[in-house]
């Protein structure tokens, strides 16, 4: 049962029963041997075939009219949405005669639009156009409200892919949306025809009963049922058998299912606020460790091509072939950003060919960074984006729409078209900017080869392992030769091994032709392996903003000290130690040492800057620097928090022991309350590592929940000018 309750069942049957047992007991009342003259019989005929033409016609009529209203209801913003939605909705709870009457109304001698229509030699109620009329009425709604449910439970983020990659919104209609709905479509087509061929009322008030012009199989039945009751019952078997042919041709085993989530992920979420889970090499917290993944070694997931084995092994891409090679050189990316709906104000400026990884907690404003540049996601603000010397956004300057940006965009999941074959996936792009078919394939099966893919070239999406769809998309993103290319999380949906050759991929085709990149990430190899430079958001301003070795190294912010997997301790220089008579320059350099107050209380560390008393600046340590204590130590200069343990978890060889300060009250420096800070986030507390052998956690046997003493010795505390 599934879990069921078992009371269920109950209802269930009787709902099942009502449906069926009628319909079977019609067939109990067929006369088999007078089937066939009655069928034959030229009322029948006519009926049934009449019904077959208008109900194919009206269905058509329902697809070019319903598809259309589908798609502004589910995706277009306009004034009086609900209303409409909900109006569409009224010829599924009216009486059919009802609705025939509406027609009439209308399209009436003395109707609305009748009149008119009269003047100009047109009628149309009592013929066949008011019998489509009638179906069209009453069968619309179906189709319109199946595809107006998909499409809004449906994503944008292949349509979004699709205008990246230079499509205009016809082509994306046609090749991206409608396909991916075709299940909906299909139902919502089959819904409306079946409806169309059993409609009565609205046929009958509209359009009469004339045999063979409006006298459709419903009202031949009708009709038939106080003159020759038996006859009326075997034109009911022939529309029971049509309908049940059309649903069985519509929902067999033959109908085009959705194929499985494939691991080159075809379904998901919108790139807009494509991270939709936490990365799996990210540590939950957010702090990275390189200790967890030593050196990224590849776990043998093959297939690997030339380049990428090239790549792998830190050459040239094989046979001097480039991974998307460039027609231009690399452009510099400015973008400006102010939306205080998403609260985010940053600048970022990009050199030409230079990746800028851009890392930050959630909400950060990552993904709007990147929207921003691709001109997606819907978002109001002050936007500047100057890709070289072309304005795509900016005050005064008409917004340059995502397909003609050339900017690439290479998400967590592939957003490969389920549809379409490997290689007609890479050649979208091409296509799409008006290269020739032919021309566009056989670009698109050089860069499979150059990713070590081309023996994928005729496979569909499903088909693909999440590390080769990801190859393939790549390539597709390659394709269109972008600008820039807007990175987010490209590689966390992917295995360690498969990240890995991914990685290394996007590295080679860095190197074989660099390119302007802005690299959203939570995953310290990425950074390691791809970025130049590092920016680091919080709370939609930029916080960090430095070389990668440096950020990885010396970070200056709460989220970068987290990234290196350090502590960091954020405030202001009480006191810096002076030289006698020495320039402070030179004193720095040799290392002098420094006190910060923080949230913790004062720490004492070194510095190799040039600190001033009430700078702000940053304490770094390693967890593995804090040893752990039930009471305060004495001795040597030691820094000690009182802290509170709020959980242990493995770390390597080791467990690290999680732990959290409470906040003072805010205070200038020099007020004499050493519990002045300049608080990294205004609410959060903060929180700090160590970490200790097993051996050392057992013997020390504290929980969480337990006070404790969290010393660092001055000489393992850098301070940082912020
Ligand atoms: N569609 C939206 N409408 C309104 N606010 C949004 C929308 N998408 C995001 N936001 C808000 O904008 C801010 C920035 O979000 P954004 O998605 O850019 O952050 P992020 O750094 O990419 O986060 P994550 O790492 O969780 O994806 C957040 O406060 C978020 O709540």
């Amino acid at each position: 049962m599934n879990g069921l309750p078992r009371w269920v069942v109950l209802p269930a049957v009787l709902g099942a029963l009502l449906v069926v047992l009628p319909v079977a007991s019609l067939l109990t009342r067929v006369d088999v041997g007078s089937l066939w003259p009655l069928l034959t019989a030229p009322g029948a005929r006519d009926a049934l075939w009449l019904s077959l033409r208008t109900s194919v016609v009206a269905t058509v009529l329902c697809v070019a009219l319903g598809v259309p209203l589908a798609l502004l209801l589910a995706r277009a913003a306009f004034p009086g949405r609900r209303v409409v939605r909900a109006l569409l909705l009224l010829p599924l709870v009216l009486p059919p005669v009802v609705g025939g009457l509406a027609l009439l109304t209308l399209l009436g001698r003395s109707g609305l639009l009748g009149g008119v229509l009269e003047v100009l030699g047109m009628r149309v109620p009592f013929t066949t156009a008011a019998v489509v009329l009638a179906q069209a009425f009453v069968a619309l709604p179906f189709l319109v409200l199946t595809l107006d449910g998909a499409l809004r439970s449906h994503d944008t983020a292949h349509e979004d892919v699709a205008a990246t990659l230079g499509a205009r919104p016809t082509r994306i209609l046609l090749r991206v949306t409608l396909p991916a709905l075709a299940p909906a479509l299909v139902s919502g087509t089959v819904l409306a025809f079946a409806r169309a061929l059993g409609e009565f009322g609205a046929t009958i008030t509209f359009a009469g009963a004339l045999q063979g012009v409006t006298q459709t199989l419903p009202l031949e039945i009708y009709l038939q049922r106080s003159s020759d009751p038996d006859a009326a019952v075997a034109l009911s078997l022939v529309l029971v058998v049509v309908a049940l042919a059309i649903i069985i041709a519509a929902y067999g085993p033959w109908f085009p299912q959705v194929p499985e989530q494939g691991a080159a992920g075809t379904g998901g979420p919108t790139p807009a606020n494509g991270r939709t889970s936490p990365s799996p090499a990210a540590e939950p917290d957010g702090w990275s460790s390189a200790a967890a993944r030593p050196g990224g070694r590849p776990r043998g997931t093959g297939g690997g091509g030339p380049a990428l084995d090239a790549a792998a092994a830190g050459g040239p891409v094989a046979g001097g072939a480039t991974v998307g090679g460039r027609a231009r050189p690399p452009a510099p990316l400015h973008v400006r950003l102010r939306v205080p709906e998403r609260g985010v104000d940053l600048a970022i400026d990009v050199a030409p060919g230079e990746v800028v990884a851009v890392l930050g907690p959630n909400g950060a404003g990552k993904s709007t960074l990147l929207q921003a540049v691709a001109g997606l996601g819907g978002h109001r603000g002050d936007v500047t984006v100057t890709i070289g010397d072309r304005v795509l956004a900016g005050p005064g300057v008409r917004t340059t729409p995502p397909r003609d940006r050339r900017v690439g965009w290479l998400g967590q999941r592939a957003l490969l078209l389920r549809h379409l074959s490997v290689v007609d996936n890479v050649a979208f792009g091409p296509v799409s900017r008006g290269m020739s078919r032919d021309a566009a394939r056989a670009l698109a099966m050089s860069l499979l080869s150059d990713v070590g893919a081309a023996h994928l070239a005729g496979r569909r999406p499903h088909e693909l392992s999440g590390g080769q769809g990801q190859r393939v998309a790549i390539a597709r993103a390659l394709a269109t030769d972008p600008d820039v290319l807007l990175v987010d999380e490209p590689f966390s949906a992917l295995d360690v091994g498969a990240a890995q050759h991914a990685r290394l991929l996007l590295q080679a085709a860095h190197r074989a032709a660099p390119r302007t990149t802005l690299l959203v990430t939570h995953d310290l190899l990425d950074v390691a392996q791809l970025a130049d430079r590092v920016v680091v958001l919080e709370e939609g301003r930029v916080v960090e903003d430095g070389p990668a070795g440096e950020v990885l190294t010396r970070p200056r912010s709460t989220f970068g000290g987290r990234f290196a997997g350090v502590n960091l301790l954020v405030g202001r220089v009480v006191r810096a130690a002076a030289g006698g008579g020495r320039g402070r320059a030179a004193e720095a350099a040799e290392g002098s040492s420094a006190e910060v107050a923080t949230t913790l209380g004062e720490v004492h560390g070194t510095t190799e800057d040039v600190l001033d008393a009430g700078a702000e600046a940053v304490a770094l340590f390693e967890p593995r620097a804090v040893s752990v204590h039930r009471d305060p130590p004495g001795g040597s200069p030691r820094n000690a928090f009182r802290v509170l343990l709020t959980g242990i978890e493995p770390h390597g060889p080791l467990l690290r022991m999680w732990a959290t300060a409470g906040r003072r009250p805010h205070t200038e420096p020099g007020t004499g309350d050493t519990g002045a800070a300049c608080a990294d986030s205004p609410t959060a507390p903060t929180q700090i590592a160590a970490d200790l052998t097993p051996a050392a956690v057992a013997e020390l046997g504290a929980v969480p929940g337990e006070r404790l003493w969290f010393v660092v010795k001055a000489a393992e505390v850098t301070v940082l000018l912020r």
